[in-house]
């Protein structure tokens, strides 16, 4: 190419160069709108695809899910339970056989009806008596009573000069004590102390703590391991009853009849040691006057104890010519039993004996010349005993019914509860949701609260339920079918909501929507998992996509490993040690912290197969105070998806009251605040992966959760897809549970990542005070902002009432 040619193009090139923006000009006016939706359409696809990419993270992982094999004991599989076959993860837990009872077996000398078991002798020279009193009271009144016999006892020791040798009396309340302590063989004291019992009891018919008192002590009187009268180093017992003779007139109508029984079986305990006749006191009649009888009776047996002439002469223990009619017949047949035995040529030897002397020092002999016994193979004279009657749990004739249904609770068969929460009520008022609406998304107005069990086996300090509830460590009550309960809980949820109807404010939209139940809080008050049948009634209710929050109290491991998955599993954990949990809780169980634990390392192994949460109440004065590390040691243990934060509720009942607890004991929100943040730097200085996430301020309630399971892209998203639950429930959708089945990786379940929901709302993060902008919150007068406040984008709408 020439100079001139190059120079002609280089000049058009220019020009057009200098057209170009003009050019582009125009195309942008004529196309522009097309070229704006482009744009707005590339960059939302752009996002998408990223949003998709993110949800993937949360739901993939890649590596199989390790089995962890937790030991369970035998005594903690259910008694008397039909236990249903689990649909999932019971092989995650190693299930013991069932050892069935050994049958009794005594190695030693009988006692004789005639001859006491004497027990070390007492020097009234050297040696002191240690008046124990105890008591149990569900309601006070024994407690009161059995206060004034401890001081009265004290008052008279330190008045008589010849009492010098009676220590001060200790009052002991059977609820809090370790029976083992004192009622297997008394307890350890000084060389030359020894114990006498005083007992003070009420009678309820029935299932109380009470009940587990009487099995204790028969227990132990039947423990082939132990002495069958273990405790007879005592000096000697006395007991008391306190009844009702207008509810139980006579004792054959059941006047005392606990403490009769308690009677009964310390007679057997001691070796017959009975210092003074059972008193009897009707609380409504001569209560006070047979107290003041007995009191007297029993001081009059430690002046002649301390004076060195025992428990007085004739039948042993009593001084009193005549034992009771129950003693007598076990009596007789004792006797029947030694002539069977004098009549066989030589007694064998068991072969339980061997085992019962492999256990050791456990193992007793009354007697150096012992002869050895085999109990197990005599002829009893038969005896008619009366078919066990199984009773309900809340008979509607029981005062527990007549109080619940008082509070506007529905009882459904006879151990089943169903009541609309106060949340529910103000959602269907367009007032707000309770914290589980801001955490997880569900509407209070389409939410049900009930139990299927409304016993259970702790006495919290703030439960509600005024003392008289039922309570037990096995479930042996009549039981409901779990399809007659799922129909009369709704039924009767549906019933409460149509009587809100007419009350002012209702809003029509979400009156229609709560005919129609989405969500089961299984969590009302006592223990769901004790339930016999609570699998499958956890089925019925996913079957009708109804998700389900189950809320069990640590205490029954065996049922906890055996349960289905659940929407949310909850664990209560009311205290982050030993003894303020048993100061707390008042569990039943003698084990219960090994219980607690177990459960914790069951929740820990089952956290790949549904969202667990660990629900803390914070209790002033009981469970707050340093006790931040401890609840880390079990957050680290448990390693749940979810910790949820909140302070006490006062019940403001008597039972509460009793148990100490006031208005004091309710932390401030800004308590509840500090404490969240003081255990969110112990988790992050562990290096576990926890942050505060959301908070429901209005229901004192803070949120802690699992940022590696439950965050999106740096944004928490800890709401549920309840829908995409139900169809990994219904096999619709495909689970990532994957698991090594046999050598082989394969899809076994669901995770809770299957059906994480939406990111949570910004008003619901923490900081932000979670209340639904949607709605309008309501303070009672004088109590709340009076203006209508800006919050970020939301306005929050505030009524006076
Ligand atoms: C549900 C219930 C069942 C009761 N059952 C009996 C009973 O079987 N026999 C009896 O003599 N008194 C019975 N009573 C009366 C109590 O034993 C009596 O009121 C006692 O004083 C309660 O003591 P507390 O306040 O220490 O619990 C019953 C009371 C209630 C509320
Ligand atoms: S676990 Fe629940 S129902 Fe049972 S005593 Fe505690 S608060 Fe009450």
């Amino acid at each position: 190419m020439d100079n001139f040619t190059t120079q002609r193009t280089t000049m058009a090139s220019l020009t057009s160069l200098e057209q170009l923006p003009a050019e582009l000009l125009l195309i942008w006016h004529t196309h522009r709108i097309s070229l704006l939706v482009s744009a707005v359409a590339l960059v939302a696809a752009f996002h998408l695809v990223r949003l998709l990419r993110t949800r993937r993270a949360v739901v993939e992982t890649p590596t199989p899910i390790e089995k962890e094999v937790i030991e369970l004991k035998p005594e903690w599989l259910p008694e008397n339970t039909t236990f249903l076959a689990p649909a999932v993860a019971t092989e995650a837990v190693a299930r013991p056989q069932k050892t069935r009872k050994a049958p009794k077996t005594v190695r030693g000398q009988k006692a004789s009806s005639k001859t006491p078991l004497s027990g070390p002798i007492f020097n009234h020279e050297t040696d002191n008596i240690q008046p124990l009193v105890f008591f149990q009271s569900l309601s006070g009144t024994t407690e009161r009573y059995a206060a004034q016999v401890a001081k009265a006892l004290s008052e008279w020791r330190s008045q008589n000069g010849d009492n010098s040798s009676i220590l001060e009396p200790q009052l002991h309340d059977l609820s809090y004590i370790e029976f083992d302590d004192f009622f297997i063989t008394p307890p350890k004291a000084e060389p030359n102390t020894r114990h006498f019992y005083l007992i003070l009891l009420p009678s309820y018919n029935i299932d109380t703590v009470l009940q587990n008192f009487l099995d204790n002590l028969q227990e132990t009187h039947n423990d082939f391991r132990i002495d069958s009268a273990s405790l007879n180093a005592l000096l000697g017992y006395s007991v008391f009853g306190l009844g009702d003779k207008e509810g139980w007139p006579t004792e054959e109508d059941g006047f005392c009849s606990q403490a009769r029984e308690v009677d009964k079986w310390m007679a057997r305990l001691t070796g017959r040691k009975r210092a003074y006749p059972l008193g009897m006191g009707d609380v409504k009649g001569d209560l006070e006057v047979r107290l003041e009888e007995w009191r007297t009776g029993v001081q009059e047996a430690l002046t002649e104890i301390a004076a060195g002439r025992g428990l007085g002469e004739g039948v042993p223990g009593s001084g009193d010519p005549v034992e009771s009619d129950e003693e007598d017949v076990d009596d007789a047949e004792d006797s029947d039993t030694d002539s069977s035995i004098q009549k066989t040529s030589k007694p064998k030897r068991s072969a339980r004996v061997d085992d019962v002397e492999d256990l050791g020092g456990m193992v007793k002999d009354t007697a150096d010349d012992a002869t050895e016994i085999d109990f197990t193979t005599y002829k009893v004279k038969k005896k008619t005993k009366p078919t066990p009657v199984v009773k309900e749990m809340v008979p509607t004739t029981s005062p527990t019914y007549a109080a619940l249904t008082k509070q506007g609770y529905s009882i459904i068969g006879s151990h089943s509860g169903v009541k609309i929460c106060r949340w529910t009520k103000s959602a269907l008022r367009g007032r707000g949701s309770c914290y589980k609406y801001s955490f997880y998304g569900i509407q209070s107005h389409l939410c049900m609260e009930a139990t299927p069990s409304l016993s259970c086996s702790n006495k919290c300090v703030f439960c509600w339920r005024h003392g008289t509830n039922p309570v037990g460590t096995t479930w042996r009550w009549v039981t409901d079918a779990p399809d007659v309960i799922f129909d009369g809980i709704t039924t009767a949820h549906y019933k409460k909501i149509k009587m809100m109807k007419g009350v002012p404010g209702v809003r029509a939209e979400r009156f229609a929507e709560a005919m129609r139940i989405r969500h089961c809080a299984l969590s009302l008050v006592g223990e769901p998992i004790f339930y016999p049948h609570i699998n499958e009634l956890l089925t019925i209710m996913h079957r009708s996509r109804i998700s389900t929050f189950l809320v069990c109290n640590a205490q029954h491991p065996a049922q906890l490993a055996a349960l289905v998955p659940v929407t949310q599993l909850y664990v209560s954990i009311d205290a982050s040690n030993k003894e303020s949990l048993r100061k707390i809780d008042r569990p039943l169980h003698r084990d219960f912290w090994e219980r607690f634990t177990t459960c914790l390392d069951i929740l820990r192994a089952r956290r790949f197969e549904q969202r667990t949460v660990f629900r803390l109440t914070l209790v002033k004065g009981f469970n707050m105070a340093e006790e931040v590390r401890g609840y880390a040691d079990l957050i680290e243990r448990a390693l749940p998806g979810f910790v949820e934060v909140k302070g006490v509720t006062y019940c403001g009942t008597s039972a509460a009251g009793t148990a100490g607890l006031t208005m004091q004991n309710v932390p401030f929100y800004e308590e509840v605040s500090a404490f969240v943040e003081a255990l969110a730097q112990e988790l992050e200085e562990r290096k576990l992966p926890y942050g505060i996430a959301a908070e429901h301020a209005h229901s004192c309630c803070v949120l802690l959760a699992d940022r590696t399971r439950f965050q999106r892209n740096g944004r928490w998203a800890t709401r549920i897809d309840y829908e995409k639950f139900f169809d990994l429930f219904e096999g619709k959708a495909q689970g990532t549970r994957i698991e090594n089945v046999a050598g082989k990786e394969e899809v076994v379940g669901w995770r809770p990542e299957d059906y994480v929901g939406d990111e949570t709302p910004e008003w619901a993060l923490w900081g932000n005070g979670g209340f639904d902008p949607r709605d309008v919150r309501v303070y009672r007068k004088g109590k709340g902002p009076k203006k209508v406040e800006e919050k970020g984008e939301a306005k929050v709408s505030v009524v006076e009432i």
